[in-house]
């Protein structure tokens, strides 16, 4: 089948690209006056518009991602002078369900479960999400301290910003979500069943809670990677460094530290004394390809497939879920309120997962006690 897609990239010119297959559930209309900048039809799968709210002057940069034949995400840039964008699903999709002993019946039946996780499981350990009142550090959101740019304009912020973090994490212990998907990992594992996490998380509280596969996908905050020799070394020390003692309070009264980046913390490797930096991918960097490649197996192979705690918004992991759920596979999602992608899904958990998901993960009637 032939589709079209008809867009105005980021320098204007317009372009016209023609796919054989087109996969996208959702679709999503823009305003009629912003409609000359793009339109698309949809015919199945998946895919997502998204709005960029850098505001350059009376433009808005919007990004518009879409994931097409299912595999590829494909991302131009569309400059606008509206921020109204309208979005809703084409498809008449049914609301999901939250039928806990349906979902019991899909778990029991299910050989190989992939558990996506986001900031909410380690709400439960009384980490905070990006989200709510924790939505800005100071006067800064997350999205714009953690950047490579802002890193290298102001490192010093940056990494107050992730002591900050650090000193959280590092005083926080697994809560009983962590604990029973690690749990169930090791129950069904003898049962030669598998569990793999693929989590959004950069503190380490599915390991120390004692999960086996867990792929990291953001990278870890406990870590460090040199910007000279690239070397990445796990470090928990707190502070990480002494000029960082006692900094990095998020009150937005208080004045930046503005640390000499000398005195930031530095590789220890011999000879380097690089600058290190979190070993986190920052907003706008894209995601270790060896990882990503270990999520697209999972993807493939899952047969059940659990959304924990991510408000679904952090690309490419938004559209995991959505994805697994576009080969039939049943998707539940675990969260205190909907988010854009719950349509997507077959079940929906609302409420704090230290309540819904352990009950979904508990031992089955049907499991062979050993
Ligand atoms: N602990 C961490 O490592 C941590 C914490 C904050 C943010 N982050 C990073 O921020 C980005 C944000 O993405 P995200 O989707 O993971 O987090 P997010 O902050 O965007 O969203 C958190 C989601 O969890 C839900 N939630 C909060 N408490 C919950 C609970 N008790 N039970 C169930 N759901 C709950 C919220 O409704 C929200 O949808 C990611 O890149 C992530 O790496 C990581
Ligand atoms: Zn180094």
């Amino acid at each position: 089948m032939n589709r079209t897609y008809n867009s105005l990239p980021a320098d204007g010119a317009p372009t016209q690209h023609s796919f054989t297959s087109f996969h996208l559930l959702g679709t999503f209309f823009l305003e009629p006056d912003l409609r000359r900048f793009g339109t698309f039809t949809a015919s199945r799968g998946v895919g997502a518009i998204e709005v960029n709210k850098k505001t350059c002057g009376e433009n808005i940069t919007k990004q518009v991602t879409m994931l097409l034949q299912n595999r590829a995400v494909f991302a131009i840039g569309l400059r606008m002078g509206s921020t109204r964008v309208m979005n809703g699903p084409l498809m008449d999709t049914a609301r999901p369900s939250s039928d806990m002993s349906d979902f019991r019946k899909d778990f029991s039946q299910a050989t190989r479960i992939a558990i996506i996780t986001g900031a909410g499981v380690s709400a439960e350990s009384g980490v905070p999400t990006f989200r709510g009142e924790n939505e800005k550090w100071r006067k800064w959101m997350s999205q714009d301290l953690a950047t490579p740019e802002a890193f290298s304009r102001t490192p010093s912020r940056v990494w107050e910003f992730f002591h900050y973090r650090r000193e959280l994490v590092l005083s926080k212990k697994p809560s009983a979500v962590h604990l029973a998907i690690a749990e169930c990992e090791a129950r069904l594992r003898k049962q030669g069943r598998s569990v793999v996490v693929i989590t959004q998380c950069i503190d380490d509280l599915h390991q120390q809670a004692g999960s086996k596969h867990v792929l990291r996908i953001h990278g870890s905050l406990l870590e460090t990677r040199c910007m000279t020799c690239r070397h990445v070394t796990l470090n928990k020390r707190s502070p990480i460094c002494p000029a960082l003692k006692d900094k990095g309070s998020p009150d937005p009264d208080v004045a930046d530290a503005q640390i000499p980046v000398d005195k930031l913390p530095r590789c220890k490797e011999s000879k380097c004394h690089g600058l290190l930096r979190p070993n986190v991918v920052f907003f706008g960097e894209t995601l270790d390809s060896h990882i990503l490649t270990k999520v697209e197996k999972e993807m493939e192979i899952c047969d059940l497939c659990m959304v924990v705690g991510t408000s679904s918004i952090v690309y490419p992991a938004a559209m995991f879920g959505p994805r697994i759920a576009s080969r039939g596979v049943p998707v539940a999602e675990f969260n205190l309120s909907s988010t854009p992608k719950t349509e997507y899904f077959k079940y929906h958990f609302q409420g704090p997962c230290g309540t819904t998901l352990l009950p979904a993960l508990a031992p089955h009637e049907s499991e062979i006690n050993n």
